[in-house]
């Protein structure tokens, strides 16, 4: 079977804003899932806990199958390229970027990349909510970077009062359009929100595994086990009526505010073009990859979308104007075969 893409998540943002912090916060909580890491420094990363298998050049294996780079951008491609060869145990990749890096260079370098085991994992932009006001005044290409991001989030929430809180979110929402906005403390992000968990074969009873055991906990200690939950929303949707691909399309690049990521499968069911068809999206980027419907599978269309702030009944209102009501021809799918990936 063939292995699934990596995704690649960028992480940017300026000095002191929180990346190292966030990538930490990931790697203690990556739930099984093996994290690929790029990050400028070596230092600040917590690695020290984990076990270290061996180092080759300015990669360090750990045990755990996460790897981390030492690398300024321009090594970046190459780096990609390793930790994305056949053999990697890597399910997704995070970057972090340097505080003074451009965010525009890095996403070209992944969108453009030509290595077909690695796909765009969306830009996530952390914002200094103390800082945010100064630091673009004396920056102005920050702003740039708030509106190219697919996910922005608001960090060092814990040291700003209310008002003011309410007030640099403002800012930020306006100037991300309509790119969701998570306030956060210590760049606490439920990493489910920028990837997906993954099942492997369980081999028996065992011990609690290191990352368990690292999980961060400050995840654990508030009483409430959902509470991350509520910073993120998930919709289902379902529908065994073929979709429409142009209401689909149409849904897909202009989406309402907030929405992150939308994965899952669609029917479309038009004659020629009844395979079917995998979704991935992020912020802005949208991504189709076709295959055949397993033996037993029925033709649906099942998909999530994931954001914050989402109007969940909009969002379902506006996914069932998508579901098609009158016959298409095979012209309908231009649209959709403008996204779609050979793989
Ligand atoms: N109070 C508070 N401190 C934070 C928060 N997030 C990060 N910090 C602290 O802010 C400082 C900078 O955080 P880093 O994670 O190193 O920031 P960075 O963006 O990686 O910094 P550069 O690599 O210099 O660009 C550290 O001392 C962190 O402990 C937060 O949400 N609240």
């Amino acid at each position: 079977m063939a292995k699934r893409a990596i995704p690649v998540v960028l992480v940017a943002g300026f000095l002191g804003a929180g990346k190292t912090t966030l990538l930490n916060h990931l790697l203690r909580n990556n739930r099984g899932v093996r994290i690929g890491v790029i990050v400028n420094d070596f230092g600040a990363v917590n690695i020290d806990s984990m076990m270290v298998a061996g180092q080759v050049d300015s990669m360090v294996s750990l045990s755990n199958g996460c790897l981390c780079c030492a690398v300024d951008v321009s090594e970046m491609d190459s780096m990609l390229d390793r930790l994305a060869h056949p053999r990697s145990d890597i399910d997704v990749i995070v970057v972090e970027a340097s505080g003074l890096a451009e965010p525009r260079n890095m996403v070209r370098l992944v969108l453009g990349s030509e290595n077909p085991r690695i796909v765009y994992g969306g830009l996530v932009v952390l914002v200094d909510a103390v800082e945010f006001e100064d630091t673009r005044a004396a920056n102005p290409e920050l702003d740039l970077h708030v509106r190219m991001a697919d996910l922005l989030v608001l960090n060092k929430t814990d040291r700003i009062s209310e008002p003011d809180l309410r007030s640099v979110l403002a800012r930020v929402e306006e100037l991300g359009g309509r790119s969701p906005v998570l306030p956060t403390a210590h760049g606490r992000i439920d990493p489910r929100l920028l990837f997906d968990e993954v099942t492997r074969v369980d081999d028996g009873p065992r011990q609690l595994s290191l990352d368990e055991l690292l999980t961060d906990p400050h995840d654990h200690d508030c009483g409430d086990h959902d509470h991350l939950h509520d910073r993120y929303e998930a919709v289902t949707f379902t529908s065994a009526q073929p979709m429409d691909p142009r209401a689909l399309i149409r849904l897909l690049e202009d989406p309402p505010p907030g929405l992150y990521r939308v994965k899952g499968f669609v029917y479309f069911g038009i004659p020629g073009h009844t395979q079917r068809y995998t979704l991935q999206t992020v912020g802005r980027q949208i991504r189709f990859e076709t295959g055949p419907w397993g033996r037993r599978a029925a033709r649906v269309t099942e998909l999530v979308l994931i954001g914050t702030g989402l109007d969940a009944d909009a969002l379902a209102r506006r996914m069932d104007d998508c579901v098609r009501i009158h016959e298409s021809g095979a012209e309908a799918m231009t649209g959709v075969h403008r996204y779609v990936v050979e793989n």
